[in-house]
């Protein structure tokens, strides 16, 4: 609306008459609003925008801010996005700028001198001459002669120096990146790319040195066993070590052959001498030494080039990736094969090899042969070899591809698996190995053991053992058992030392094998001399002497079934004697410790040993007292004896043993006449029985001694106490000898403590020795 000072009717608003409807409002002029358009379509707002007091646009400002928020928080993302890309470009120039991979020749150390080496030239010539070498210096003469590489120690770690023949080297930025990326390469099957030297004319490169040498000269190495897994994870390590440098800027190896892969102290592969393409783009063809300058080595360096590549050029390296998938298909053949690349070949030359290779076409190409037992033995990977060495590059796999087929071929098992599996076999082997020895031990143990308890009684080898000394420990009452062969000097003198021993060894183990069913303890034997005891180390009582007795009389019986091996017609004989009486015992000596008995019965029982006869038990006053209570014992007494060093003692015989039975009585053991032993001197008996019928009015009628050597105490011959001289007499005239009995002395036989004449012996023995009758006898005291 327009003012123009009038008052006119301008709206008229009809009320209807029905107050819930809207009024109707009719113009009658158009009016105008204050932004100066009309009509009520263009009428304003009954409310503010905002409301009256701003209360809708409260909510609108949050809106906004929540918008703003996000919006500026990209947007400052974005800026440190764009200033982190900036930094870490700056940085990554000023790290390449810094140059990591540059090397300082003076740290540089000769590994066999520890001098530090100024120039590489020097270190070259120090190697040449002092053969600084790797696993080439043992034999390796490949066509360049020996290779070898060049060894120094760069800040504590081995690396192989490779010369690089230009004299100055201008630092370009493709140079500089190419070298910062060498230097950031890492890879288990990849050679670390230590640095470079930029100095003029002593520009050189170091490698990470890798202990075992190339594989060309493990391949070669006859003396180094590859098993198939081995040549597998060999063949799959070279592939993902190209497969690492094929996904990095580096792109492609450019020089892939078997003297640029090389194995590792772990035995692992690892490639080497890859890229630095900018670095060695320009290189002067350096020729080593004579051998390098034959065109038959420069062919031969081609071999691991593939066709297209040799079309190029033969003297400039060019490289791609499928240039490198064919170099790897010849290294798998070289691996599975363990020869050269083309060494079924002998009959051509490296350049008719490499023409040949140059003029093949897709359909018809000349490669390495594969036997068909290494196809056999390695299908896949034979297969993937042939793939590789494909004439058209973009038919052969690539590394991915080779890498599925490799792992399909592999055991999934890498050389160190193999190796720790080898290692756990042995550990196994090694715990079934330990386990057989520890047992073994313990068996060597229980034997020692069981010698050891046989040389000395149980308790003492036990203290001795446990470096405890043995005292010294007395016994009352023991018996002493001495036996010794009769004519023992004479028999030696007619046989040889070895049957002296066998025959020794043959009746001391039927003695061994007796005296182990008795109480009693082997001491020692000496020579012919056989010594026992009873009733110590462990005391038994008033036993000692029956158990003594009881084995005495087994040994003896044992003897005459024995025949000396070397002279089974002889009759071996042997005198025993025993003694009872006290004793001390104890060990002497730290070498070859021995448990002996000290004390005069033991000088006792050797005499009565000595004053004994052929097959007889002679024994002293105390056994016989100890064995007439038992009441189980033939004893003949031998009267009065003269024993040397004692005087006169009353000596017995023993002659059986007998046994009670139920009632009582006394019961004679039935002997058969074959295997009696008794019965040379039951004979002997009877006889001095039968010769000496004289009932003499004494209670003890002795039997005569029968030997001349031993002096009874009337007699006042002197003692012979050497026997031995009259030894074979005595076994010659042994049974005539007891014939002549001394009509002197009279004979009695005492049973169960009491005395039988010889007309009562006589009886008894007729009745053992009749038969095979176990009539008991009972003998009156
Ligand atoms: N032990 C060991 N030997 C190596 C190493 N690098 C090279 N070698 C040995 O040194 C010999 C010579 O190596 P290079 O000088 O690289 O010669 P190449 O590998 O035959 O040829 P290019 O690499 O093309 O120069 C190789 O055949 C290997 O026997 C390494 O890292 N360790
Ligand atoms: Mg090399």
């Amino acid at each position: 609306m327009q003012p123009n000072g009038r008052y006119e009717i301008s709206y008229q608003v009809m009320t209807p008459t029905n107050s819930t409807q809207m009024p109707n409002v009719t113009s009658s002029k158009p009016f105008y609003w204050a932004d100066g358009s009309t009509g009520f379509d263009n009428a304003p707002d009954d409310v503010p925008m905002c409301g009256f007091s701003n209360e809708k646009c409260k909510e609108d400002e949050y809106r906004t801010i929540k918008i703003a928020i996000p919006s500026v928080g990209a947007a400052i993302l974005a800026l440190l996005f764009i200033i982190s890309v900036l930094v870490t470009r700056k940085m990554k120039r000023l790290r390449i700028q810094s140059m990591p991979w540059k090397l300082n020749p003076e740290e540089l150390i000769d590994s066999q001198t520890n001098i530090p080496r100024s120039t590489f030239q020097s270190i070259m010539s120090i190697h040449d001459n002092d053969s600084q070498v790797t696993l080439t210096q043992k034999g390796l003469f490949s066509d360049k002669g020996y290779t070898f590489a060049k060894v120094a120690n760069y800040r504590g770690s081995q690396v192989a120096v490779k010369a690089i023949h230009k004299d100055v080297i201008h630092m370009t930025k493709d140079i500089l990146i190419e070298l910062h990326t060498m230097h950031s390469m890492k890879h288990v099957h990849v050679c670390y790319f230590v640095g470079a030297s930029v100095e003029p004319n002593n520009i050189f490169v170091c490698w990470e040195y890798c202990s075992k040498g190339s594989l060309q000269d493990v391949l070669w190495n006859d003396n180094i066993k590859l098993d198939k897994n081995f040549k597998i994870s060999l063949a799959f390590d070279v592939i993902k070590g190209l497969e690492y440098i094929h996904n990095t800027s580096i792109g492609y190896h450019g020089n892939l052959k078997s003297s640029n892969c090389v194995i590792d102290s772990y035995l692992s592969c690892k490639l080497t001498d890859f890229g630095l393409r900018h670095f060695r783009k320009g290189e002067a063809q350096v020729l080593e030494d004579e051998f390098t300058n034959t065109e038959h080595v420069k062919y031969k360096e081609l071999f691991w080039t593939p066709p297209e590549d040799l079309a190029i050029s033969l003297d400039e390296k060019t490289g791609t990736k499928p240039s490198d998938m064919y170099a790897c298909g010849i290294i798998i053949k070289e691996i599975l094969c363990r020869n050269g690349p083309y060494t079924e070949f002998e009959e051509l030359t490296p350049k008719e090899i490499i023409n040949k290779i140059r003029e093949g076409s897709d359909k018809e190409f000349f490669r390495p042969l594969l036997p068909v037992e290494v196809r056999k033995e390695f299908p896949k990977c034979s297969s993937l070899a042939i793939k590789l060495w494909n004439e058209l590059p973009e038919t052969r796999p690539t590394v991915a591809e080779a890498h599925k087929i490799m792992k399909r071929c592999s055991s999934n098992t890498t050389v160190v698996d193999n190796m720790i599996n080898t290692l756990e076999k042995y550990a196994n082997n090694l715990e079934d190995i330990v386990i057989d020895r520890t047992k073994q031990l313990a068996e060597e143990k229980t034997r020692s053991e069981a010698l050891l308890y046989r040389m000395l009684p149980r308790d003492v080898a036990e203290d001795l053992k446990k470096g405890i000394s043995v005292k010294a420990e007395s016994f009352d009452s023991v018996t002493i058992y001495f036996s010794d062969i009769v004519s023992f000097t004479s028999l030696c003198a007619r046989s040889t030392p070895y049957q002296v021993v066998d025959m020794l060894n043959a009746l001391y183990t039927i003695f061994d094998a007796k005296i182990s069913k008795h109480d009693v303890y082997k001491v020692e034997t000496i020579g012919d001399a056989y010594m026992l005891v009873s009733g110590l180390p462990k005391k038994n009582g008033e036993k000692h002497a029956q158990e003594i007795a009881n084995c005495a009389l087994e040994i003896r019986n044992a003897v005459l079934d024995f025949k000396v091996p070397h002279v089974p017609e002889y009759s071996l004989k042997i005198r025993i004697g025993l003694h009872t009486g006290p004793a001390v015992a104890g060990v002497v000596g730290l070498t070859m410790p021995r448990y002996c008995l000290f004390g005069d019965t033991v000088n006792t029982a050797s005499r009565m040993e000595s004053n004994s006869l052929p097959m007889m038990i002679n024994m002293s006053e105390s056994t016989f007292q100890l064995l007439q209570q038992t009441g189980s014992y033939l004893i003949q007494s031998r009267g009065q004896i003269d024993v040397k060093g004692k005087g006169c003692m009353n000596l017995y015989f023993l002659n059986e043993k007998v046994r009670r039975n139920n009632n009582s009585s006394i019961e004679t053991r039935v002997i058969s006449t074959q295997d009696d032993p008794a019965r040379n001197h039951k004979k002997t008996i009877k006889h001095s029985i039968g010769e000496n019928t004289r009932h003499t009015p004494n209670k003890y009628r002795s039997i005569p001694n029968n030997d001349d050597n031993i002096p009874n105490c009337d007699d006042k011959t002197p003692y012979n106490h050497d026997n031995t001289q009259n030894d074979d007499d005595n076994i010659r005239n042994y049974d005539d000898k007891t014939l002549k009995n001394d009509d002197t002395r009279s004979n009695h036989c005492q049973l169960n403590g009491g005395v039988v004449d010889g007309g009562d012996v006589e009886e008894l023995l007729s009745s053992i020795s009749d038969g095979e009758r176990s009539t008991p006898v009972v003998v009156e005291i």
